[in-house]
């Protein structure tokens, strides 16, 4: 389980995050949603300790989360120039008890050829893969089903429920329909906080809280 005490994160003088508090049980899919700008990508990013926060800590297991125990699908994934998909793949190999050969059956990336020539939905495909393979106990996904064609949600989809019971798994969507599949709790993200927490059965009443606060902001 991550816990989460206290948290606040701030840039300069905004406030994105204040005195946050969560749990996050293993075994379970969290998702986290809000408009854009709610502090989404931030939160993972401080969870991965890629921003320190102004207050508050994050326990895994009781104590202190670290990136030993982290797998982080950033939004924005960097590759290293003039390597192959394989050879990215190989970065991570020994410490996969997976066949990502098997999964790249439907994914069917040309893992021989340079990750330059890939598209944008082929990257993200090689990045899942990649962090399959670490099997590390919590996972980061930011937007894991940007950019990926029907064939590949549903596979990214399948994987997650596959692996989930031994993980804790965060991710982010801005697509309702995946994250109600996958999810089995939804974060609600506003006011610089946790605004609601929703379970499985209560996914349709957030729907609707999602679409008032969209016609809010378009004035409907
Ligand atoms: N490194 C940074 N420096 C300054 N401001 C930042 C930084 N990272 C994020 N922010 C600000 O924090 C706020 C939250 O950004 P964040 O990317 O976490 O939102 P988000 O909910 O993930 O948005 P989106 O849905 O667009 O991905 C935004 O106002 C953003 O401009």
């Amino acid at each position: 389980m991550i816990s989460i005490h206290n948290l606040s994160v701030s840039f300069n003088q905004q406030v994105v995050l204040k005195n946050v508090d969560a749990c996050f049980e293993t075994g379970k899919v969290h998702g986290i949603v809000g408009l854009n700008g709610t502090g989404k990508t931030t939160l993972l990013n401080t969870l991965f300790g890629f921003i320190k926060p102004s207050t508050g800590e994050v326990l895994y297991q009781g104590t202190g989360l670290n990136k030993m125990h982290i797998s982080y699908l950033e939004t924005d994934i960097f590759f290293y120039s003039n390597i192959t998909g394989q050879e990215y793949l190989r970065l991570f190999r020994n410490s996969s008890p997976h066949d990502y050969e098997i999964w790249n059956s439907v994914f069917k990336l040309p893992l021989g050829n340079l990750i330059e020539g890939y598209s944008t939905g082929m990257k993200k495909k090689l990045a899942l893969l990649g962090i399959l393979l670490q099997d590390k106990p919590v996972l980061l996904l930011d937007e894991p089903f940007n950019g990926l064609d029907l064939e590949s949600i549903w596979l990214v989809k399948r994987i997650i429920s596959d692996i989930k019971l031994s993980k804790t798994i965060l991710l982010t969507s801005h697509i309702f329909e995946t994250l109600s599949s996958t999810c089995d709790y939804i974060y609600r993200l506003g006011n610089n906080s946790i605004a609601q927490t929703y379970s499985k059965e209560e996914f349709g009443q957030l729907q609707e809280h999602l679409y008032k606060e969209l016609n809010g902001k378009a004035g409907f």
